[in-house]
Formats: structure tokens, C-alpha cells, sequence
């Protein structure tokens, strides 16, 4: 299995290589050069299966030579051990076709963990094998960096830095990153919002001294890695209700839209997927230009459902790709034009997009209503993120089963959800602690240079 860049100049990679690399050196994101398919047996043959069987089934032929079938099965395995549910990604069932698929089991309550969590087991592998060393910088809204400390804190050939927008994080979240003790993780507080601090990790990237000289690996959703472990709870939900036998339609509550593309890459590997709907907050710009095809960045504005307080949204430019029909130099030509503020995307391109994405928006206070109703009528207490994909969900039920996901645990939202529905969700009895622990935390402005020095002062050698 080859990788290929979605600006189609970088060199092309092995899973291994393109999972530590990151970023392409071309500034565009990996993707593998083909789409493996499963058949509708092989598909049909995953009910019944554990979530963990499933992943292997799905994730196996794109990684090559990377693993063996046994080290990939040791590595899945230790992956979703410390899940706090045996199902891993439950579906729970609030109207006659509409469904919620939990993804907040792991240890850091996101949807995040899913991958994070496999993420690590890979990159110990691979680098105790290489003995290698890498210096892991991510951006954050919130779950991305707390699922990232989690998973590599302590670990010996990686240091991990994540740079979060300053005061625009939940208080769970952003104590989940600053009170790990372990020497080689780092939380950085950035003077700006989420796509500051994700136009800098990308900046890093494309400083080739810098990134040669620290040994940069991303764990945000530019590495392929992170997208390929996402798409397997697609069709563990799907297979539950009847897949590939019937149809089945997901609402995903988006930002970045490494999520959804998940479901893309699912769809193209076979799964009866008929809509992926997008549901944005008010940072509405995947909706606004799945509505006119036009991509046109507004600033962001800070939301009761803050980790999708995104503008820029990376995954996108490989929704693009396939698109463009794969061609590399038209997707490096819109990147450009966003340079300058946005992008018209081709009649051709728009139509593709639009016979699978779907969308909507949610205000806050749609946001709200929905967690109320929610708990109301269905007894559920939902995320802020999670009720936005919910609210969105609603237009667009039908004769086929709908599934949103549930991508993290209200209790990593206490105020929001507070206000919304008058009660709390209580962190679990491994977290009781989280408020009285010592937090440490580097502040710092969104400067490029100045976040270089301090990443290459910390790196432990
Ligand atoms: C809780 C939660 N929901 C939804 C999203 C949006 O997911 P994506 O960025 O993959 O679109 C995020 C951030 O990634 C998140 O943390
Ligand atoms: N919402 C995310 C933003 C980063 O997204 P990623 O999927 O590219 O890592 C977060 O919680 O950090």
C-alpha cells in the first residue's frame, strides 16, 4: 500500500513512513493511492464480531508490510484495553431510526481516543524498532491534546507539545492536559484560536530545518494513522443495524472533518452508507459551503461546543482530492486561493461532494434546547458537540436509519451542559481528582520562532 500526497508533489510513502511524517513535504495531507474494498460478504461477515476484530478486519490492508498479523492484533488489542465499555462504541437507540454511537468509553471521554490511543501503540512499535526518537506538535480545540498526553505520556522516544487556544478550552479538558506529571509531554497556551494554533503546526512542518532537526511527527488528523482507526466504529454501527443488507445514514458533529472523512473512506470501501451529514456549530463554514461551493473564511467565534470553534478545517482538502478526481494540482491551487481568504470550488467537484455530504448548523441555542429535550425525552445526557450533531440529525431522518455520533462525554462540558439541562454529569471515580491536582502550563504568543525555541529548550535528548 502506497501513500500519495493530496498536493501530488511530495514523495510517496509506506504506511510506517507516512504515519511518522505527518505533514507531506508539499504541505498536503496523505492518503492511500487506492481505497481498498470489502466485499459484502466480508462486510456481512462482522456481525457478531468484537470491536477489536473488526478493527483488524478494516484497518489490515492498509498497512502494508508495517506489522504483522499477530503485532497488529497484540497492537489493537492493548489499544482499546483500558475502554471503560465492553462494546467499546455502543449504540444506543432515542427514536424509532435514530441512533447515538457512544464514542467517549476511552480514557480521555472523546472520540479521540479511538485512534490516539492505537496511534501510540504504533508509533512505540515502530520507533522502539527503529530506535528513532520524534518530537510530537499537535493543535488542539480541546479533546485532540488531552487524547494525545494520554496516550504518549511517559513514553521514551517521544516528546509531545500541544498548543491549545488560550481560555478557549473547557476546564476538564484543559486540566487533562496540564496536570500529567511526565516529563516529555508539554502544554502550550497559545494567544489566539484553534486555527492559529493549527496554522502553526502546519507552519512547522514546512520549516524543513526545524522539522529535520526535531524529528516532527504530527498525531493531529494530517496523519493518515488517525483517519484509518476512526473509520472501523462506521462499520461496527452499520453492521449492527442490518448493514450490508441496508443502508445506513450518519450525522457527524464536525470541525476539522477528520471524522466525517472517516465515513467517506468507509463508504468507499464498501459500506451501505447513504448520507454523511456534517453539523457544524456556528464556525459554520463546512455548511455553508456544502449550501454554495464556496469556501470563504470568517473568523472564529468561541461556542458552548468549543472543540469545533474551527475555520480552517485541514480534512477538507482531502474530501477535495477525490473531488478533483485526484488531481493534485488543482487541490494545491485552491490551497493557495485560501491563503487569500477562501475558494470557489468546480461544478464537477461540488456535485461530487454534495451526493454524499449533506448538512446543517446548530445556534447555541438550538445547542441547548436539544441537551434539554434530550434528557427529557430520551433520558440522555448529551455533549455539547454531540447535541449539535443531534439537532442537525433531526432534519434529516427518513426511512433509513440515521446514527450520530456521540463524539464526547458531557462531563468533559460541565458548565454548558449544566446550563442547558440543570445537572451534571460526574467525572469518573479515575478523574474524581482532576481539579485538586497542580496544573503546568507554558503560555505563549502565536509566534513561530518563539513556540521553535521553546519546543527544541524542552526536548529531552
Ligand atoms: C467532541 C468533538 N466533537 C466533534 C469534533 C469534530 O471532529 P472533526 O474535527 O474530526 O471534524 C471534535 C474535534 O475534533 C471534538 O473534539
Ligand atoms: N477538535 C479537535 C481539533 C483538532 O482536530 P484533529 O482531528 O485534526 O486532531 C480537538 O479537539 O483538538
Amino acid at each position: 500500500m502506497r501513500y500519495i500526497s493530496t498536493r501530488g508533489t511530495a514523495p510517496v510513502l509506506s504506511f510506517e513512513q507516512a504515519m511518522l511524517t505527518g505533514l507531506a513535504r508539499d504541505g498536503g495531507l496523505y492518503l492511500p493511492e487506492d481505497i481498498p474494498t470489502l466485499t459484502q460478504a466480508q462486510i456481512a461477515a462482522m456481525a457478531g464480531k468484537s470491536y477489536e476484530e473488526v478493527a483488524f478486519d478494516v484497518m489490515r490492508p492498509f498497512i502494508g508490510d508495517t506489522f504483522t498479523d499477530a503485532q497488529f492484533r497484540d497492537l489493537i488489542a492493548r489499544a482499546y484495553a483500558g475502554f471503560g465499555h465492553a462494546a467499546r462504541a455502543p449504540l444506543v437507540q432515542v427514536d424509532s431510526n435514530h441512533y447515538l454511537l457512544e464514542l467517549f468509553h476511552g480514557p480521555t471521554l472523546a472520540f479521540k481516543d479511538f485512534a490516539m490511543q492505537l496511534i501510540g501503540q504504533m508509533f512505540q512499535a515502530a520507533l522502539s524498532r527503529s530506535g528513532d526518537r520524534v518530537t510530537i506538535v499537535g493543535a488542539t480545540s480541546g479533546d485532540t491534546g488531552s487524547a494525545a498526553i494520554e496516550a504518549f505520556r511517559g513514553l521514551k522516544a517521544v516528546d509531545v507539545f500541544i498548543l491549545y487556544p488560550h481560555g478557549r478550552v473547557s476546564e476538564v479538558q484543559r486540566r487533562q492536559m496540564t496536570t500529567p506529571v511526565e516529563a516529555n509531554v508539554h502544554a502550550l497556551a497559545v494567544t489566539g484560536d484553534f486555527d492559529d494554533c493549527q496554522a502553526l503546526v502546519k507552519d512547522m512542518f514546512n520549516d524543513f530545518a526545524f522539522r529535520d532537526d526535531v524529528r516532527l511527527a504530527g498525531v493531529n488528523s494530517i496523519n493518515w494513522g488517525r483517519v484509518l482507526a476512526q473509520v472501523v466504529y462506521y462499520f461496527t454501527a452499520a453492521v449492527s443495524l442490518g448493514a450490508p443488507h441496508r443502508p445506513v445514514s450518519f450525522t457527524v458533529p464536525t470541525g476539522n472533518f477528520g471524522d466525517i472523512f472517516a465515513g467517506f473512506i468507509a463508504k468507499q470501501m464498501g459500506l451501505p452508507i447513504a448520507d454523511l451529514v456534517v453539523a457544524t456549530n456556528r464556525n459554520d463554514i463546512l455548511h455553508r459551503t456544502l449550501q454554495t461551493g464556496a469556501y470563504t473564511k470568517e473568523g472564529v467565534t468561541p461556542t458552548i461546543s468549543p472543540s469545533m470553534d474551527i475555520q480552517v478545517s485541514s480534512n477538507f482538502e482531502r474530501a477535495l482530492f477525490y473531488a478533483y478526481g485526484q488531481d493534485g494540482a488543482a487541490v494545491a491551487s485552491q490551497m493557495e486561493d485560501l491563503k487569500s481568504g477562501g475558494f470557489k470550488i468546480s461544478q464537477g467537484a461540488y456535485d461530487m461532494l454534495t451526493a454524499t455530504f449533506k448538512s446543517g448548523r446548530a445556534s447555541e441555542q438550538e445547542t441547548s434546547a436539544t441537551i434539554a429535550a434530550y434528557l427529557a425525552q430520551h433520558g440522555e445526557l448529551l455533549c455539547p458537540h454531540t447535541a449539535v450533531g443531534a439537532h442537525v440529525a433531526q432534519a434529516h431522518l427518513g426511512s433509513i436509519p440515521m446514527v450520530t455520533l456521540a463524539t464526547a462525554h458531557p462531563a468533559k462540558f460541565p458548565d454548558a451542559v449544566k446550563a442547558a439541562s440543570g445537572i451534571s454529569a460526574p467525572l469518573p471515580a479515575r478523574m474524581a481528582d482532576l481539579y485538586d491536582r497542580p496544573e503546568r502550563v507554558t503560555p505563549v504568543a502565536a509566534d513561530l520562532a518563539a513556540l521553535q525555541a521553546v519546543i527544541k529548550e524542552r526536548i529531552i535528548t
